[in-house]
């Protein structure tokens, strides 16, 4: 059972109105954040064709579907959604000193009890936590995965000052969620499931800037081979380059030159070619 009923969600991207729709299915009252209105409408817009696939398959009823964006407000005021809430969750851009501004912010108009999440993919909780002094032990790492709604896991990470009770709290609004947990007891960049992919999907654009295989081969022989739902190149462009060439900035200062980030990916990222979100990555999704 869950006292966080009430959530904040500060980023509308990939990560955050995914988080923010699967609150409000839970029903917890949801407060969406973003910088702009036409972010926010992007937002409701990717928020609305997920709730329309769950009504076509039979997994929410069409009546439910209005009672879901009832519970869920947008601003651009990070000041007004937060005053009332019993968390938040932040999924801004992989970058610390956002991250840090974002949730200082945060404390300054939330109230005391508040727990802290930061979806973050690799950065350090202890570090994103340090530039709130004493209020650093109500900061989390709550690690969705993409698409939030159907993904299984969240994983939690512990900073070096995260209170039990925090921790404890977290664990219940990810069970309200309906997700498992794992917990990463001590803070290391990456967590557990990062390390992983990281490597797997670094092998991948190696194996394309050799000339190994075309991105389709790749991709076919890791989901055929080892069963995965998306090829390593696809689910790049599913998850969003810019966003895995911050990971990877991150993961390689902490962990050294297993995770230094290929040239491939920086002039990707260069050239605008993100994935899904500008409709160019790996493949061309301009269509879609
Ligand atoms: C590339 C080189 C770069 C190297 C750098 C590496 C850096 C790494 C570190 C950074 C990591 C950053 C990422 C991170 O932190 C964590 C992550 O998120 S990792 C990604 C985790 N996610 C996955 O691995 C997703 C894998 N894919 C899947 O599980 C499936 O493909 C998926 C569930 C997305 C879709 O299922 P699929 O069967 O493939 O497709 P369908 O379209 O048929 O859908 C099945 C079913 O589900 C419904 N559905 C799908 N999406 C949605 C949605 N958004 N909302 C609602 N419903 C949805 C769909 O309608 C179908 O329903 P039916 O009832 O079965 O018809
Ligand atoms: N894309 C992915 O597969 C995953 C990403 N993550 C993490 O989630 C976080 C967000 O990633 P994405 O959603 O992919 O990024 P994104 O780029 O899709 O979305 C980020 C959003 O944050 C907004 N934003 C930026 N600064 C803001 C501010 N000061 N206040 C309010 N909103 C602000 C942006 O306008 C944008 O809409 C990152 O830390 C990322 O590492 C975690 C798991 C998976």
């Amino acid at each position: 059972m869950t006292d966080l009923q009430r959530v904040a969600v500060i980023g509308g991207g990939v990560m955050g109105n995914g988080i923010a729709q699967l609150s409000a299915m839970k029903g917890h009252d949801v407060r969406l954040v973003d910088v702009s209105q036409e972010r926010l409408d992007s937002a409701l817009a990717s928020i609305g064709t997920s709730l329309d696939r769950f009504v076509k398959s039979g997994k929410l009823d069409a009546g439910d579907r209005a009672d879901v964006l009832d519970r869920l407000r947008t601003t651009t005021s990070v000041a007004d959604a937060v005053s009332d809430v019993d968390l938040v969750v932040e999924a801004v851009l992989e970058r610390l000193d956002v991250k840090q501004a974002v949730l200082a912010e945060v404390v300054a108009h939330a109230p005391v009890a508040a727990v802290l999440g930061t979806n973050t993919s690799q950065l350090s909780i202890t570090a994103i936590a340090s530039a709130l002094g004493d209020e650093a032990h109500r900061v989390v790492g709550m690690h969705f995965f993409n698409p939030a709604v159907l993904m299984r896991l969240v994983e939690l990470v512990v900073g070096l000052e995260t209170s039990p009770e925090t921790l404890a709290r977290a664990e219940a609004y990810a069970a309200s969620l309906g997700k498992e947990t794992v917990v990463c007891r001590k803070d290391s960049p990456g967590f557990l499931t990062s390390r992983f992919s990281a490597i797997l999907r670094m092998e991948a654009l190696h194996m394309l800037e050799e000339g190994l295989a075309t991105p389709e081969d790749i991709d076919k022989a890791v989901k055929l081979a080892f069963n995965h739902p998306m090829g390593p190149l696809e689910l790049g462009d599913f998850n969003g380059l810019d966003t895995y060439l911050d990971a990877l900035t991150g993961l390689h200062a902490a962990h050294g030159e297993r995770f230094r980030p290929p040239v491939e990916l920086k002039n990707m990222v260069a050239a605008g070619r993100l994935g899904r979100k500008s409709g160019r990555g790996f493949y061309d999704h301009s269509g879609s």
